[in-house]
Formats: C-alpha cells, structure tokens, sequence
C-alpha cells in the first residue's frame, strides 16, 4: 500500500477561496480591504518568483497589494526607513520582507523594525515570545501550513510522537511549538543528532525541514507515520533543473501513511497561510474578531 498523497495546492485553493469571502465581508460590511506590503532587496530569481506569486495572488483574493523592489546593495538603514513609512501606512496591514536578506544585512533587526501586529510572517521576536508561551500570536505560514495540512489529516494530534528535523528559527523551531501546542511529545533533530535514522523511525509524524536534498530515506520511515516535507531544492535534471524535497519521496511513499508531494505540498500553504494572517491582522488592527476558520 502506498502513502495517501497529501494535497497541499488543493487545500492551499480551499483557503485562498474562503480569504476571498473574508475580504469580500470586510469591504461591504467594514468598508475595509486588507493591504499586504512585500519587500524585496535583490535579485534572487527564487525569491522573484515567490514574491510575484505573493503579489498575484494577494490581488485575486481581493486584497491590496504593495511591491518594494530594492537594489542588492541598498542600506540597511534604508531598508528600515522603508519598514517604518509601512508601519505607519493604514493601507498596510501586513508587511513581509523577503528571506534571505543579502548577508552584509542584520535580518533580525530588520524582522524586528516590523511593527509586530503587522508582522504577518510571525517572526518578530515578540511574536516568537507568545507562540512560544501559548499565547495568541502571529504564526509563521509554512509551519501554520503543515500544522493546518496535520490537523485535516489526523483530527487529534494529541500524545503523538512528532520529530521535527531541522532547527530554523523560521520553520523548525515554530513548527516544534506548534506540535507542544497540539500535545504531541516533540523531537527537534538536526545536523548534530546521534543516529538521525533511529530518532526519525520513532516518529508518527515526520517534519523534514533541512535543505538537503532527499536527506530523509524511505527506511528511516516507520510504516504508516504522516510525513511532511518543507524542503524546496533545486537539483540538476539533464539541461535544467527540478524541485525536490528533503526526504526521498519514492522510497517514502512505500512506507508512509500519509505524505506531502514537492511540489505542490507545503510550498502553496505558505502563501495561502501569508494571505490568512494579513486579514487577520487587519481584523485585529480594526476592533473585529479574525475569523476562526482560516487557520483552523
Ligand atoms: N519572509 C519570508 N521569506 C521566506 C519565506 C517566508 O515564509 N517568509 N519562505 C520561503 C519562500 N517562500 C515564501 O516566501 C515560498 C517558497 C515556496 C513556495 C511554493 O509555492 N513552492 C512551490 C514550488 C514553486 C517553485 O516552482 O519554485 C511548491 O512547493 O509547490 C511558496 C513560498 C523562504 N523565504
Ligand atoms: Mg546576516
């Protein structure tokens, strides 16, 4: 029996769609349209493309959509006045700077110039401190998208055993948080990890996000566990190049119960995720409830 093929890009359409019904209400009951703010520094032609799709699909959920494009080797200083004129823009009720920042920038005081009600990609450090501390925070969109893609999968997540590989501060460490919250007993693994294999085959949930191209073999899979993979690598495929995930997927899906294809797995959650939290936080910057079923 192989694995069921979770499908991220279909959820991601079911979420896109009820955002637009949200956006919709907003702008005949509240005269209010949501407006998410994207910077770009450089050329990075991956982050161009993220970026465009961010920008596109911002505009056919019926929201507003700002687009800074900045030189490669703009100023930090610059970059932050820019931030701050967002902060103080009422049309703005999001705003993402694009990762990863060129490496002469200090991308956490950049994060950390974002006013933290706008930071739709919850990684402001006030917002690490509440999700880190139960509390009602703006959650980071990939590990909100494989937590969403978990919890339509198993309903209960409680008293399962989650190994999260990879300790990021943008997807590792959230994603292990966001499975405490769930009541999973949780597993962060990474490059030092004694016998990685031994750690993942415990695992009834597997959360691949390290970067390395098919790291995660099919035999490190217990039969039946769910595995979710974040990674998005590019790898040479005769004259061009193809997308593969961290975890080897052929040989994955012989072992698993559930698994998550790249692409079209987490990939399209992230921005379906990025859309949900800017209505979110133009609900909450305006008195109103953010509505409960986007990022159920
Ligand atoms: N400020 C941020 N920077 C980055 C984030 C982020 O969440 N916030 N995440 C990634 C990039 N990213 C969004 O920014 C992103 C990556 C991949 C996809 C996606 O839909 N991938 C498709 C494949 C697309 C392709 O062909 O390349 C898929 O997996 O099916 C969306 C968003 C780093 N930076
Ligand atoms: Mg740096």
């Amino acid at each position: 029996m192989t694995a069921t093929i979770i499908d991220g890009k279909a959820f991601a359409a079911t979420i896109r769609e009820k955002v637009a019904g949200h956006v919709a209400r907003l702008k005949s009951e509240a005269d209010l349209t949501p407006g998410l703010a994207v910077v770009l520094v450089g050329e990075d032609p991956a982050s161009q493309v993220y970026v465009r799709s961010k920008g596109r699909l911002t505009g056919e959920a019926g929201m507003k959509s700002f687009q800074h494009s900045l030189p490669a080797d703009t100023p930090q200083a610059d970059l932050v006045d820019l931030v701050d004129r967002l902060n103080r823009d009422p049309q703005v009720h999001g705003i993402l700077v694009q990762l990863p920042l060129p490496a002469y920038m200090d991308s956490e005081a950049v994060i950390n110039a974002i006013a933290p009600e706008k930071d739709v990609d919850g990684f402001h450090i006030s917002n690490v401190g509440l999700l880190g501390t139960g509390q009602s925070a703006m959650v980071p969109c990939t590990p909100l998208g494989c937590l969403m893609m978990l919890r339509a999968h198993h309903g209960s997540l409680s008293g399962m055993n989650a190994v999260v590989v990879g300790r990021s501060n943008i997807v590792g460490k959230p994603m292990a948080q966001l499975l405490l919250g769930e009541s999973c007993t949780v597993t962060i693994a990474h490059s030092r990890t004694r016998d990685l294999p031994a750690v993942v085959r415990q695992a009834d949930i597997v959360v691949a996000a390290v970067g390395q191209p098919k790291m995660v073999q099919g035999d490190w899979i217990k039969p039946g566990a769910t595995v979710i993979d974040v990674g998005i690598n590019r790898v040479p495929n005769g004259e061009k190049t193809r997308l593969v995930g961290d975890v080897d997927f052929d040989a994955a899906v012989q072992v698993a119960g559930a698994i998550t294809p790249v692409p079209g797995g987490v990939g399209p959650m992230t921005i379906a995720c990025l859309l949900a939290n800017t209505v979110t936080a133009c609900c909450k910057m305006n008195g109103i409830d953010p509505p409960e079923d986007l990022t159920a």
